[in-house]
């Protein structure tokens, strides 16, 4: 079977948060489990593809508005991502540095997702199924199915996931004529309460929706950011299917950015040396737990949240933060200024820093998530495979992939997005960290529970396999 990923993200390609994760991994397991797995993403003007060795397979234009652009589609030649990588080209639109971010990205990932259909529609390569990942590539199903100029591509199953219903990529009815032609009336596929809704159209056109948790699927149906309509009426063809992580990218005992390697045997030296090197580095204490916390700085992680936790515990110096995130600027301010106040014992680097994040993974006690929404969430899966405990509030995947000690569990739980559940949870997590022994058996435990792709690997595979046989 001949499988394609579309999606703006992939690691190690170009990366801002899980989808690239997700986009990284899956497809080099379902590679393993025998089939045939192209990723395409946007050539983009970064380290990555700078250093990337590529070959170009097709040239040709594509429309949009009323310009004409040129565009390449290029193969990776290496190295070995694990699965197949090309890119699509075209210059001045696809080659920036930045994912996102730019005054033109609802025509950047219009004219992704046009160079793709149109090389489908020359390729030889037969191609089983197309996976879209999230709204920047959710017009692919719509204009398989509804336009001239994509018909060919009609019979050919789509499957959207959808990472985080939050974006939609809405857009105006102004941008319309960057789509090729198609029959009017067909207009309602494409419409959400008044605009055009990529991730709505996905929602409506694709043969098969998924979401990266089962509980978040759920969880969906009652609040999807406006969608929740939409997604009840589509329920029979939505499934929730469980993102997994690699394990052997995110290996403690390889994993060539930490400081120190360790096993399960090794875990107490190991994680104790990945903490020296962060305390030195960020000026904390190293005999005190350290709690961790990585991620975008938005309300949705409950980031908003961090700076009164930092200054209801720390008043009686019993524990250290170090936050890695950027993101809402008076989020990113308001924790900078708690730097001075909390010297010693709080630091936070704002940015992004891939080698730093699994450093925290590696080098904290506990990671706490407060996030709001969280369609299944990474950290908390990385954090188990490094020894380290996740605090999580339960919602979304966070619900389904952690239970709490008081349950037989292996992590901390709590129910709401506040403040003082939050700074509960970590006065829970002081007093675990106090009892080493019991401290020590769950981080263990913790590091062997399995939540590589293996299993939801193979259940996408057996979605397209039902899908190919609806052809
Ligand atoms: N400043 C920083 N520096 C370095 N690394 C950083 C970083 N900020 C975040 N990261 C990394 O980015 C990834 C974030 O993963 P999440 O699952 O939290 O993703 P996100 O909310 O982006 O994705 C959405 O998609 C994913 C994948 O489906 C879902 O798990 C999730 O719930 C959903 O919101 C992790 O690898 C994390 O280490």
């Amino acid at each position: 079977m001949n499988i394609i990923h579309t999606s703006m993200e992939c690691y190690p390609i170009a990366k801002v948060g899980g989808l690239a994760d997700v986009v990284g991994a899956l497809p080099k397991y379902q590679n393993n489990l025998g089939y045939n797995v192209t990723v395409i993403t946007p050539f983009y003007n970064n380290s990555f593809v700078a250093n990337a060795d590529v070959s170009d397979i097709h040239s040709s234009k594509i429309i949009l508005g009323d310009h004409d652009h040129e565009y390449t589609l290029k193969k990776l030649v290496s190295p070995d991502l694990g699965f197949s990588a090309y890119f699509v080209y075209i210059k001045g639109i696809l080659d920036r540095r930045e994912v996102y971010g730019h005054t033109d990205d609802i025509e950047r990932s219009i004219a992704f997702q046009l160079a793709i259909l149109d090389w489908l529609t020359t390729t030889k390569e037969k191609v089983d199924v197309i996976h879209c990942h999230d709204h920047h590539t959710g017009l692919i199903p719509f204009l398989m199915t509804n336009t001239d100029q994509f018909s060919s591509l009609q019979n050919i199953p789509t499957i959207l996931t959808i990472h985080n219903a939050q974006y939609q990529g809405h857009m105006s009815y102004d941008k319309l004529h960057y789509l090729p032609s198609f029959d009017q009336e067909r207009i309602g596929l494409l419409d959400w309460y008044g605009s055009l809704n990529p991730l709505a159209a996905g929602i409506k056109c694709a043969w098969k929706v998924t979401t990266v948790s089962p509980n978040y699927m759920q969880e969906l149906q009652k609040e999807a950011n406006g969608l929740e309509g939409l997604l009840q009426q589509e329920k029979q063809k939505c499934t929730g299917v469980l993102n997994g992580i690699d394990i052997n990218t995110w290996n403690p005992e390889t994993d060539s950015m930490l400081v120190k390697n360790y096993s399960v045997s090794s875990v107490i030296s190991g994680k104790q040396e990945n903490k020296r090197w962060l305390c030195d580095q960020f000026n904390l204490n190293y005999d005190l737990p350290l709690f961790g916390f990585i991620g975008r700085l938005v309300g949705e992680k409950g980031a908003d949240l961090l700076p009164e936790i930092v200054k209801d515990t720390l008043q009686d110096s019993q524990l250290n933060f170090l936050f890695l995130g950027s993101g809402h600027q008076e989020i990113e301010e308001q924790l900078l200024e708690l730097q001075e106040e909390f010297k010693g014992l709080y630091n936070v680097f704002i940015g992004y820093d891939e080698k730093l994040s699994h450093r925290i993974y590696a080098g904290a006690d506990f990671l706490i998530m407060p996030s709001r929404v969280e369609p299944c969430g990474l950290n908390q899966m990385y954090a188990l495979r490094y020894g380290t405990i996740p605090i999580v509030r339960r919602t979304g995947g966070l619900k389904d992939t952690v239970i709490d000690i008081g349950d037989n569990g292996f992590g901390i739980c709590h129910d709401q997005t506040s403040v003082w559940d939050v700074c509960y949870s970590i006065q829970r997590g002081v007093k675990l960290y106090k009892e080493q022994p019991q401290y020590q058996k769950i981080q263990k435990q913790n590091m062997q529970i399995d939540n590589s792709w293996d299993q939801s690997a193979n259940q996408y595979i057996n979605i397209y396999k039902s899908l190919t046989q609806q052809q």
